[in-house]
């Protein structure tokens, strides 16, 4: 990753409401250059409003958005030369061939990639002449995908990058994202799917109802879970599960398929192994794995939904 002083993406105190629902609440976050930043979020969490904030699509309530130091509402022709756009409605001309869709955006940059090589890169060289409409989801998606890129932008503002495409593409893609950022584009991509995440983003955000809960890096996240390990034996000889249990850095046993499932933090894993040893049990087929992004994701959800229970909706910077 390549940074300089000057991040790609600054957004400060930024609000939006449509009417009474407040979707983005005060959000600062900062994007280097050169890096790959996810956004996750439960739905109706504030995330495309935000990235069609930055965009310049949509007028905030309040606070500021620079993208490469740009206002993207004052400098809009600016950011449009610089900046590609896949948001979740492609909202093309239904009509439109996927030739003359790339061939008009390309005209947009100064430098494009080639049309033809991207759309063949992504799957859509034999769909040049079909129209938008008669395209499968995930060729649409994948349409937007390209237009988003094929002007080479500095920065790519994804929404919801693989959604609705099959997993050899979504993996198709993934490698097309990694080659972009290694030629230097910064990418900051919305995603609902944690192993997209963990496999792509240098640092994600966490958000939930319109406020960012949570910067760090995808190993950063799974190292706030309570139980960023998981144990699992087969257990030779009976135990007393409530015992093993109540031991310090356990979080939760349980018993699957035959399997003991010791979730645990990384501490506990001798103290867990010596507790065995001390009561004759031994711990056959033994794996350690870490937690997943998944896990970690609805760990730091719940804990913020019950803080929201018992600090009420209004109190929130406490666990900002
Ligand atoms: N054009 C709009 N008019 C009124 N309310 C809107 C509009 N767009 C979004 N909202 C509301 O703002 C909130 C945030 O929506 P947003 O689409 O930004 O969330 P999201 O995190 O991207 O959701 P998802 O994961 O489902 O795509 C939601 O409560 C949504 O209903």
């Amino acid at each position: 990753m390549t940074t300089t002083s000057a991040p790609a993406i600054e957004v400060r105190g930024l609000r939006k409401t449509y009417g009474p629902v407040v979707a983005v609440d005060h959000v600062d976050l900062t994007v280097a250059e050169g890096e790959i930043f996810g956004v996750l979020g439960p739905n109706g969490s504030g995330k495309s409003t935000t990235v069609e904030c930055i965009a310049g699509l949509r007028l905030p309530d309040a606070g500021t958005v620079r993208i490469l130091g740009l206002d993207p509402v004052a400098d809009r022709d600016a950011v449009k030369r610089s900046v590609g756009v896949q948001l979740q409605s492609a909202g093309l001309q239904p009509k439109l061939r996927v030739r003359e869709a790339l061939d008009l955006f390309a005209s947009f940059y100064d430098d494009p990639r080639d049309p033809l090589e991207l759309a063949t890169r992504l799957g859509l060289g034999e769909r040049l002449d079909h129209p938008w409409r008669k395209l499968s989801g995930g060729q649409q998606q994948r349409l937007a995908i390209a237009l988003a890129l094929v002007g080479r932008p500095r920065v790519a503002l994804l929404d919801e990058l693989s959604t609705g495409l099959d997993p050899r593409s979504r993996r198709d893609v993934w490698e097309l994202i990694e080659e972009v950022r290694a030629e230097g584009t910064t990418i900051l991509l919305v995603t609902h799917l944690m192993e997209e995440a963990q496999h792509l983003c240098d640092r994600i955000a966490l958000v939930e109802r319109g406020r960012i809960l949570v910067v760090d890096t995808p190993d950063g996240l799974i190292g706030r879970t309570a139980a960023p390990l998981v144990m699992s034996f087969v257990p030779g000889g009976t135990l007393d599960h409530a015992a093993l249990n109540d031991l310090g850095g356990v979080s939760d046993v349980m018993e699957r398929g035959g399997r003991l499932q010791v979730a645990c933090d990384d501490r506990a894993v001798l103290v867990v192994l010596d507790w065995l040893r001390d009561h004759g049990v031994r711990p056959e087929h033994l794996r350690i794995t870490e937690s997943s992004l998944d896990e970690a994701y609805l760990d730091l959800i719940t804990a913020d939904d019950a803080a929201d229970d018992t600090t009420g909706a209004t109190d929130k910077e406490s666990i900002r």
